[in-house]
């Protein structure tokens, strides 16, 4: 819950400094939320403005025609039968004084009405003469000064009619914008302009942000996610809590993520290109989707380990009961009155063949003819499922070593432990809206999670926000979480991910994680030492994962904050 915004945020009051991160955030996203603007353009301005543009919309629709298109698009738009959320006035150029006196006197605008928008649309030329040539000075560009004073610039208001019914559809569809800089005052009470960055729809607006402007170069895709619930009574939503209904907002994110993921994509098939992008995954997001993996983790295994796990839970309770502990709450866990919705079933040490026949033996339902042949196919699906997995999370190890530029320095993650665990979701009509499992971050290292190729409901939280991993299903590719552990182990590079299960429609989920935890002797896990030095002093003591996890369990700390009772005194200073 570090922001407020889910894009990136520039301090206009912090330059020269903010420059590098005003340029990463051009390139990366296309836009920022700009804070600390007040000097150009005062709070109060701002508010005045929104209450002039609120009166204008009042006016009667025959004075709203008045405001003319002068070059084409740039006059009043009328809410359509195709559109009719969306209605807009316009007024071009903004950088003319005798254009911005028609617009006022189209629209019958009273003196103090015309005195605000003068005012606002100077200020904002200003600010947008300023970014110009910051933006000029960030790219480099020196001695050859750009005249952005000399620049045209339109200004549009827009008003969008959402209604109960609208909830969930477009009030303007996913665009760019075709100009060069666009400035935004955004709705503080109301959010829905998303962002398109990594194949999702980022949401902008995520807290009330007053008095910030959106900068968007070029690359701004708004689109509608959803209305706000505005105006409904306490007392029903007080009630459709208690019903655990499903969050409407959700289940329209949902719908309308126009891609199949909404959290980064790597391609596994495409490395070492990938690379920078995968970096840049775990440490702002800690996940990603990955996929081509099928020379690691063939498709016919992923369905065949589907079968098989599914035949695993229909095994009689007494069976499934026999998946005893090896570590802490790493065997059987059977559906309870707290969680009914939730039932698994582990194997530790993965990495271990020896761990994996014990697993598979102890399942293993002898007491028919086929016993035998059954308890064959399963051992092997099993044994190769975790085998690849476990290839697939060394791999990935070695790619992050290489991405945090950590040489000669190898880390031997053939001797590392792992667990494995299925999941089942029992859910059902009442349990929509329920947690199947609460917010939490993994405790070990990475995860990669084959998830239900036909459900969803795992959601990451970003920003301040959980956002829903599943949008279509996407067979043959796998989840990848950074735990707690690989925090640690970056010196606090990497983001460990927090997240949840939630029940979003009455069926049964599939889920296999599978955590590589830390090296097998149990030796400890600290900072690798290429990352530390006298301006990153290590930021953790030294720990095990069995110590970490004790850790977690005593404090009951799950969602990562455990990892702070390991600071080093110096990084507390
Ligand atoms: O079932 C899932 O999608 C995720 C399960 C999970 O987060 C876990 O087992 O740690
Ligand atoms: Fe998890």
């Amino acid at each position: 819950m570090a922001t407020k915004c889910s894009n990136p945020v520039i301090d206009f009051h912090d330059f020269p400094n903010q420059l590098p991160k005003m340029m990463a955030a051009c390139e990366e996203w296309g836009c920022f939320r700009l804070i600390n603007i007040h000097e150009v353009l005062p709070s109060l301005l701002m508010t005045e403005m929104k209450s002039v543009v609120r009166s204008l919309f009042d006016l009667p629709v025959e004075i709203k025609r008045r405001n003319l298109g002068v070059i084409a698009e740039s006059g009043y738009v009328a809410p359509t039968a195709t559109n009719p959320l969306y209605e807009s006035l316009g007024l071009y150029d903004l950088a003319s004084s005798g254009d911005v006196e028609k617009f006022c006197s189209q629209l019958d605008a009273t003196p103090h009405q015309k005195e605000v928008i003068t005012k606002y649309v100077g200020a904002i030329r200003e600010l947008s003469i300023k970014i110009g040539e910051k933006l000029t000075k960030g790219l480099g560009v020196k001695g050859e000064d750009v005249a952005f004073e000399n620049w045209s610039g339109q200004f549009r208001i827009n008003k969008y009619h959402f209604t109960h019914e609208s909830v969930g559809c477009s009030g303007i569809q996913i665009h760019t914008d075709s100009s060069f800089l666009t400035i935004l005052q955004d709705d503080d009470g109301v959010g829905a302009l998303e962002v398109h960055k990594s194949s999702s729809f980022i949401p902008v607006y995520l807290e009330e942000c007053e008095n910030t402007v959106i900068n968007a170069l070029e690359l701004v895709q708004a689109r509608v996610a959803r209305g706000r619930e505005k105006g409904k009574d306490k007392k029903k939503k007080a009630e459709e809590a208690k019903q655990c209904k499903f969050p409407k907002f959700l289940r329209i994110f949902l719908d309308i993520m126009a891609t199949k993921c909404s959290i980064p994509v790597i391609d596994f098939h495409d490395f070492p290109n990938q690379l920078p992008k995968m970096m840049v995954a775990c440490e702002e997001w800690g996940c990603f989707r990955l996929i081509n993996i099928h020379e690691v983790l063939p498709s016919l295994l992923m369905t065949e380990m589907k079968s098989v796990v599914r035949s695993l839970f229909d095994l009689p309770a007494e069976i499934k009961r026999r998946n005893i502990d090896v570590i802490a709450e790493s065997g059987y866990v059977p559906p309870t009155a707290t969680n009914p919705l939730y039932e698994s079933l582990g194997l530790y040490d993965f990495a271990s063949s020896g761990d994996v026949e014990k697993f598979c033996s102890k399942l293993d339902a002898t007491p028919h003819q086929n016993g035998l042949h059954i308890f064959v196919h399963l051992w092997e699906v099993i044994t190769k499922y975790v085998g690849a997995i476990r290839e697939l999370s060394i791999k990935i190890g070695e790619k992050l070593t290489k991405g945090l530029g950590v040489k000669g320095e190898d880390v031997a993650f053939e001797n590392w432990s792992g667990q494995f665990r299925i999941n089942k979701y029992h859910f059902t009509r009442e349990s929509v809206g329920c947690s199947g499992v609460q917010i939490h971050t993994d405790s070990g290292f990475l995860t990669i999670l084959q998830d239900d190729d036909g459900v969803g409901g795992l959601e990451v939280h970003k920003s301040g926000r959980f956002i829903p991993v599943y949008v279509d299903p996407w067979p043959n590719t796998v989840v990848v979480n950074l735990d707690d552990l690989a925090k640690l182990w970056s010196n606090g590079r990497l983001h460990s991910v927090k997240h949840r299960v939630q029940c979003n429609e009455a069926t049964t989920r599939l889920s296999f994680a599978s955590f590589l935890v830390g090296p097998r002797e149990g030796e400890a896990i600290e900072p690798l030492a290429q990352l530390v030095d006298v301006d990153h002093p290590p930021l953790y003591v030294p720990t095990t994962y069995a110590e970490y996890r004790k850790l977690r369990f005593s404090t009951n700390l799950h969602t990562g904050e455990a990892l702070e009772l390991l600071h080093t005194p110096s990084s507390e200073n």
